[in-house]
């Protein structure tokens, strides 16, 4: 039941805020941002304050306050939160710090840079319930606590130059001049009593409160719409801050708001308020402002000194002035009031003064007539100016849409080709990358192949020098081995001849003994002369067996037969002659012969092992030297083949290493190719994007040239149409004023006009005092340290009011 009354209520409609970052356009013409939750301390003070802290500093009364909703920050922005924080080094203020603090520090830090003498005076007062208390009164902190105080209430007085002061807070020691002053105020929340919950006491609080922030609004109303009252009087807070909201004080108001959306009717509100006081226009003649104000600080800066003497003197030259003046008012009004008297005497004047009161209705009429048709006149023309000027909006528009397109295509452009370049860019970069690793490559490969060869070829001389030691050593253990058969061989040798000599000289010894036993036996008796011939005969032939044996064996051996065998046909020849003689003999010469032929054959056999011996020996020789020549020979060979492979590699290498080169050359070539061909693609690439840009720009000039001359043929009709009819407007409002306009007939009875001598309105104008800021100008002027003494003074004006209690 509850849910379907509900929904009959029917539901509102749902609204919802949200905020874009910047746009581009927006970060380009550095569009100022408001500060948002995220915004530091710093950030507002160095954009808002800073400037405004520097006027104080020149000499001008700046304000600054605070105003929201309550809880959105409006003592956190003045205040901050550095009590509880420490400051930094070189005396820093810690982030939190608000306006304030950092206020006070910009002031002392500047006065300090400058050097200048200063003296700085600091007011800190609370407005509550209407009622103005210092918070700086050393007694009433004293003595008790701080909710039992009595509040010494301070009056408010009027300084006679449209300010408003404080008494007891003003500054003494006027004597100083250069000043500028700095109100810093954070007033109370904004929200309304309702919505506040406040209840009796509270409730008067908040009340007075809100009085106070109404009058501020009302007062800030009545300057912005340039009422002829502004009810600054209203409050106490407004005729505080009155100097603020008008006159020479530069105003900022910070307005403080929260993000919630259950706030969002406050927030309007503020933001309303704010947006009201944004239109307050500062002149020097509006003034004011105030409300609940909790604080305000004052300093006065003294870059030259005015002694009160000489400014004492100076105002009584000033009251000189005036009296004259007055003087000359008086005299003035004597001499009004004698032709008054004058005038009333003649009645003439009195008829004409009728006439022309007649006259004058009638006039007013006509003017009134005129007036409406030329209020419909102006009306028409109003209409058609609004129509041309929405015509030149709505070409304007279109000149600032083209002007944005070309903007856009331009900007486009330019991205384009930037990036067109950074593409460029990074091709040639890659390319030549690519050349220096070709480069690098081949550098590497030719190192490598050079160290290759170079490595082959002391393994190639190490390996031929380790061969030939090895073969070196094999012959010389061959040579040895050759040298060692030789040796047996000739060891042999000797032996065997030795042997031989022995034996045959043995034999022969035997033999010869025996031949000669035999043949002094046998031929002892026959014939001594035969006998010792034949053994002179077998000794010869058996010396030159012998002698024939040691040359060689083999032709000893065949000599020795064919000598024995001639020896025995000799002796067969010389025993067939003695046969008959030599029986015996020739009995024992055949045994002889035999044992001597046995003897033989056993030489001969022994000569034929020790030939055999010898084959052999030489046989061993020979294979050895065969062995020797053909391990040579193959010595040669593998050293040829070895040569021939180290060759045919080192030839290879060489070949790959030129392949490599010829490679290489063939990869730079195409990298160069490709290069070039990159370069030539991207330029054309390039000239063609400036080329279709360049069309691009030239459609939106040529646009915007379009869209310049209609408005100029819009702006020559207007021109036309106003002239035409502002002439038919003229020349029918003059006929007709004409036609209607009424003049007075003179009578001729009008006295003669005579001239009295009163002075003029101007003069008397002229004569009246200037206000007192233009007259301390002037003074400064006069007075400036450097002209002190010399300088003629300029006439003052107008006496300064004494102060005057208001309250
Ligand atoms: N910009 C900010 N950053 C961080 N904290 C903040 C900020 N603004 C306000 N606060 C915090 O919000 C709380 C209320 O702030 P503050 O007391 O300054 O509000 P106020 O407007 O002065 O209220 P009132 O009108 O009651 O005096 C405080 O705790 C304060 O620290």
């Amino acid at each position: 039941m509850s849910a379907r009354h509900e929904k009959e209520k029917g539901v509102n409609v749902q609204v919802l805020l949200r905020c874009r970052p910047f746009s581009d356009d927006e970060l380009r013409n550095n569009a100022p941002q408001v500060f948002g939750p995220s915004a530091e301390q710093k950030d507002l003070y160095e954009q808002a304050v800073v400037p405004i802290v520097n006027e104080v500093l020149e000499g001008f009364n700046c304000t600054i306050f605070a105003y929201g909703q309550t809880g959105t920050g409006k003592t956190y922005t003045m205040e901050g939160e550095c009590k509880r924080s420490k400051s930094g080094p070189n005396g820093e203020l810690p982030p939190g710090a608000g306006v304030i603090p950092r206020a006070v520090k910009q002031i002392f830090d500047t006065l300090e840079g400058q050097n200048a003498e200063y003296s700085v005076k600091v007011t800190f007062l609370e407005l509550y319930n209407e009622e103005i208390t210092d918070l700086l009164a050393p007694d009433e902190i004293s003595k008790v606590a701080l909710e039992d105080k009595q509040k010494k209430q301070l009056p408010l007085m009027e300084d006679g130059k449209g300010g408003v002061l404080v008494e007891e807070a003003t500054p003494e020691g006027e004597e100083l001049i250069k000043c500028g002053k700095l109100n810093l105020v954070d007033l109370a929340g904004s929200e309304n009593i309702s919505r506040s919950g406040a209840r009796e006491g509270r409730a008067r609080e908040a009340g007075e409160i809100n009085k106070s922030l109404l009058t501020l609004g009302r007062v800030i109303n009545a300057l912005v719409e340039h009422l002829g009252h502004v009810p600054y009087r209203d409050s106490k807070l407004t005729r505080l801050l009155r100097d603020s909201l008008g006159g020479r004080t530069k105003t900022c108001i910070i307005a403080t708001v929260s993000p919630a959306v259950h706030c969002l009717e406050e927030t309007l509100s503020t933001l309303d308020y704010a947006h009201r006081a944004k239109n307050i226009k500062i002149s020097q003649s509006d003034i004011l402002y105030g409300n609940s104000l909790h604080m305000s600080l004052h300093y006065i800066l003294v870059n030259q000194k005015m002694m009160k003497s000489t400014l004492i003197k100076d105002l009584y030259g000033e009251i000189e002035r005036l009296k004259a003046e007055n003087a000359l008012a008086h005299q003035a009004c004597v001499l009004q009031s004698d032709l008054e008297k004058a005038l009333q005497d003649n009645a003439s004047l009195f008829q004409k003064i009728g006439r022309e009161d007649k006259l004058n209705a009638d006039n007013r009429a006509l003017v009134t007539n005129f007036q409406m048709e030329l209020s419909q006149q102006v009306g028409s023309l109003q209409n058609m100016v609004a129509s041309s000027m929405s015509k030149q909006d709505e070409h304007l528009q279109c000149v600032k849409k083209l002007c944005h397109s070309f903007l856009d295509i331009h900007d486009k452009a330019v991205k384009d080709m930037k990036k067109k370049l950074t593409t460029s860019r990074a091709l040639y970069i890659s390319h030549i990358e690519a050349v220096q690793n070709v480069v690098r490559l081949h550098k590497a490969s030719s190192i490598a192949g050079l160290e290759e060869i170079s490595s082959l070829a002391s393994s190639n001389a190490q390996s031929i020098e380790d061969y030939l030691d090895l073969e070196a050593g094999q012959a010389a253990s061959i040579f040895d081995d050759l040298q060692s058969t030789l040796s047996a061989h000739q060891g042999e040798m000797a032996l065997f001849a030795r042997d031989l000599r022995q034996n045959d000289a043995a034999q022969a010894d035997e033999i010869q003994l025996k031949s000669i036993t035999d043949f002094q036996k046998a031929y002892e008796e026959q014939s001594k002369s035969d006998a010792e011939k034949l053994v002179a005969d077998i000794s010869n032939l058996v010396s030159n067996h012998i002698q024939r044996q040691k040359e060689l064996v083999d032709a000893r051996l065949v000599d020795l037969r064919e000598t024995a065998i001639g020896n025995k046909a000799n002796l067969d020849v010389r025993a067939s002659s003695m046969e008959g003689i030599t029986t015996d003999a020739k009995r024992k010469w055949q045994e002889f012969s035999m044992q001597a032929e046995n003897d033989a054959k056993d030489c001969a056999d022994y000569s034929a092992v020790k030939h055999c011996r010898m084959e052999l020996l030489l046989q061993q020789c020979l294979t050895t030297s065969e062995s020797a020549f053909k391990h040579w020979k193959r010595t040669c060979e593998s050293v040829n083949d070895m040569g021939r492979k180290h060759v045919s590699s080192l030839m290879s290498l060489t070949r790959n290493a030129s392949d490599s080169i010829e490679q290489h050359d063939v990869e730079i070539g195409s990298a160069r190719v490709a290069a070039e061909q990159d370069v030539a693609r991207n330029g054309d690439d390039f000239l063609e994007h400036i080329d279709n840009v360049s069309e691009q720009e030239q459609g939106s000039v040529s646009g915007i040239l379009q869209a310049v001359n209609a408005h100029a043929d819009t702006l020559e009709k207007f021109r036309e149409d106003h002239s035409g009819q502002s002439s038919a407007i003229e020349g029918k409002a003059l006929e007709t004023f004409q036609q209607q306009y009424m003049d007075c007939e003179p009578t001729g009875t009008t006295p003669v006009r005579c001239e009295p001598d009163i002075p003029s309105k101007g003069m008397i104008e002229s004569l009246r005092a200037m206000p007192m800021e233009t007259l301390l100008e002037e003074f400064r002027e006069n007075n400036s340290y450097e002209s002190f003494e010399v300088k003629e003074l300029k006439p003052s004006l107008i006496p300064r009011s004494p102060l005057v209690q208001l309250n």
